[in-house]
């Protein structure tokens, strides 16, 4: 018997007020702020995930028919992996930490940095990976000691009802809530005040959360998608290039927020990237990526024929696939090579299976056309020469970059877009330091009040023995230079120049005093 998998209920409208005032209160009681309520709840999470293991795969498939290896690859598993690390290392991110660079004057008063939960805060997720970007968040906010409400993406039905039931399966439902619904139910929940709200989607539905953020001046992180360059020099190797390049779109069929939106690979090895992708794809998929257990589908109606548009709209040319099921919202992965970047396959973030590959003369024809489609993507993937890559780098801007690969990321290296593909960045120890705030601490002995009374009036005659303790002399001189050796000259000199000139400043500065 197959498995069996809740069925996704809606939360009434009327209820999602009150649920919200539950986890606030539990926040201002400081039933969160117990590190080992936190990590107590990190491990039953652990043990519920792991429990319902099959039911997420089987999510999975029903939603995106995402085959089994990427399900607990990128989802069960990654979640597992992210609690035990999480879990292991908590005791040591949330100690107080000792204030870097604090002048001698100031060491007294024992500076430190404590991690101060946020308090209630909002996590809204996407529906492509929707366990791993919905829980993701929650496993770091629940570590920092937030109280959370959790609102899965309505698009994957399957995923967002197993969600609830591990949620409610294993953590405190006073500190931790899921609301179920689609853009009413996100409505009235952003009607709310919360202490941060994170956000996985797309860039117009962020603009919407910011903007219904700003009134509470609610701190917003915006994981959104991007236009995601490769650029492909022709000292690259054409098959590591096709064989990436195509990971980077059959992994969930191309729905991935950091998967390449276009190609612009150097004209004299374009024929030889093209043989390559054909090998390779001959390769993944034998039989065809229709016929395959390994190749999901698109999530729905709507985004598949958004996808289809898009490919009816191309004046590229089809390389390679380029076939499409409706009935099974089944798209193949297709190599598309296009003349221009103004194409819509370039220009709009297709996420879905399309590998688009314009041609260019050189790499800095490349580089502006990258940066002209889209100066702030959430990736961007450079094949080439190491000398190539350093350049590409260099101009270009970008939410993380993969050298010789497609969307690969190393799950604890901190991951978030810039500019128009977002702000704020989690994974790993920054899954915590998204959800804390630095509160810095000072303690002031009494012992010191007699120093510290300079501050007091009255003021006369303590200027200057204050200048004389706190002033910090600086190490430039006044065209912008460090100074080195001419340190001497330079104080004398209030600055460096001529001693005429410092002599007068001198004059200048006393005179003030
Ligand atoms: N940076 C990342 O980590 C990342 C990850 C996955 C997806 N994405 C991006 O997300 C997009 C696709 O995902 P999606 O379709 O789930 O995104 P989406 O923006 O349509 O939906 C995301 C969430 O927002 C909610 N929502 C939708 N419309 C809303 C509205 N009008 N008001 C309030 N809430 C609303 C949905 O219920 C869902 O939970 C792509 O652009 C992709 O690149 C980014
Ligand atoms: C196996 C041995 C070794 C090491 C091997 C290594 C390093 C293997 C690496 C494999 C990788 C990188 C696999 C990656 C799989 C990723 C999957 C399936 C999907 C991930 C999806 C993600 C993260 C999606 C995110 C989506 C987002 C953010 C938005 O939409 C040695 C060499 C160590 C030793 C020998 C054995």
């Amino acid at each position: 018997m197959g498995v069996q998998l809740p069925d996704l209920q809606f939360t009434s409208l009327e209820v999602i007020p009150e649920r919200i005032s539950t986890v606030r209160k539990s926040f201002l009681e400081n039933k969160t702020r117990d590190v080992e309520f936190r990590l107590v709840q990190l491990r039953k999470l652990y043990w519920a995930i792991k429990d319902h293991e099959e039911e997420i795969v089987e999510a999975c498939a029903q939603d995106l028919n995402k085959p089994r290896f990427e399900a607990e690859v990128a989802e069960s598993g990654w979640l597992l992996n992210d609690i035990v690390f999480t879990t292991r290392n908590l005791h040591k991110w949330v100690k107080d930490e000792k204030a870097p660079d604090i002048e001698l004057s100031f060491k007294f008063m024992s500076p430190k940095i404590r991690k101060d939960p946020l308090g209630s805060v909002l996590v809204i997720g996407a529906f492509n990976f929707p366990f791993q970007l919905t829980m993701g968040p929650v496993i770091g906010a629940i570590a920092a000691g937030n109280t959370v409400v959790i609102k899965p993406s309505e698009n994957a039905p399957r995923s967002a009802a197993v969600m609830q039931k591990i949620c409610e399966a294993s953590l405190d439902p006073s500190c931790y809530s899921v609301v179920q619904g689609g853009v009413p139910e996100t409505q009235a929940l952003l009607a709310e005040r919360w202490d941060k709200i994170f956000f996985t989607g797309g860039a117009n539905v962020g603009r919407i959360i910011a903007k219904a953020a700003a009134p509470h001046l609610t701190p917003v992180v915006l994981e959104l998608g991007g236009i995601n360059p490769a650029i492909v020099t022709k000292n690259a190797d054409p098959r590591l290039v096709a064989r990436r390049m195509l990971w980077g779109k059959i992994l969930n069929a191309g729905q991935v927020c950091t998967s390449q939106n276009y190609l612009l690979v150097d004209k004299e090895i374009v024929p030889r990237v093209i043989e390559e992708f054909k090998k390779a794809y001959a390769e993944f998929y034998p039989k065809g990526a229709k016929n395959s257990p390994d190749y999901s589908r698109i999530i729905n109606e709507a985004h598949f024929q958004r996808l289809k548009s898009m490919l009816d709209n191309t004046k590229g040319k089809i390389l390679l696939g380029g076939t499409m099921d409706e009935k099974e919202l089944f798209i193949e992965p297709t190599v598309i090579q296009v003349d221009s970047v103004e194409d819509s396959l370039c220009t709009q973030e297709s996420f879905g299976p399309f590998i688009p590959i314009l041609p260019v003369e050189n790499l800095d024809e490349a580089i502006n056309l990258a940066n002209g489609v889209q100066s702030t993507p959430l990736g961007l993937y450079p094949f080439g020469s190491k000398a190539e890559i350093a350049k590409i780098i260099n101009s270009t801007r970008s939410g993380g970059v993969s050298v010789n690969d497609a969307a690969l990321h190393i799950p604890t290296l901190p991951f978030g877009g810039v500019g128009e593909s977002g702000y704020g960045a989690y994974r790993g120890r920054s899954s915590f330091d998204v959800w804390v705030h630095r509160r810095p601490i000072t303690t002031s002995p009494g012992w010191l009040e007699s120093i510290l009374s300079i501050r007091y009036p009255p003021y006369a005659g303590k200027l200057s023995k204050f200048k004389a303790a706190s002033t910090l002399v600086p190490d430039f001189d006044r065209s912008g230079q460090k100074v080195t050796l001419g340190w001497l000259r330079f104080i004398l000199t209030l600055g460096g120049g001529s001693a005429k000139a410092g002599a007068g400043r001198a004059v200048v500065a006393a005179a003030r005093e």
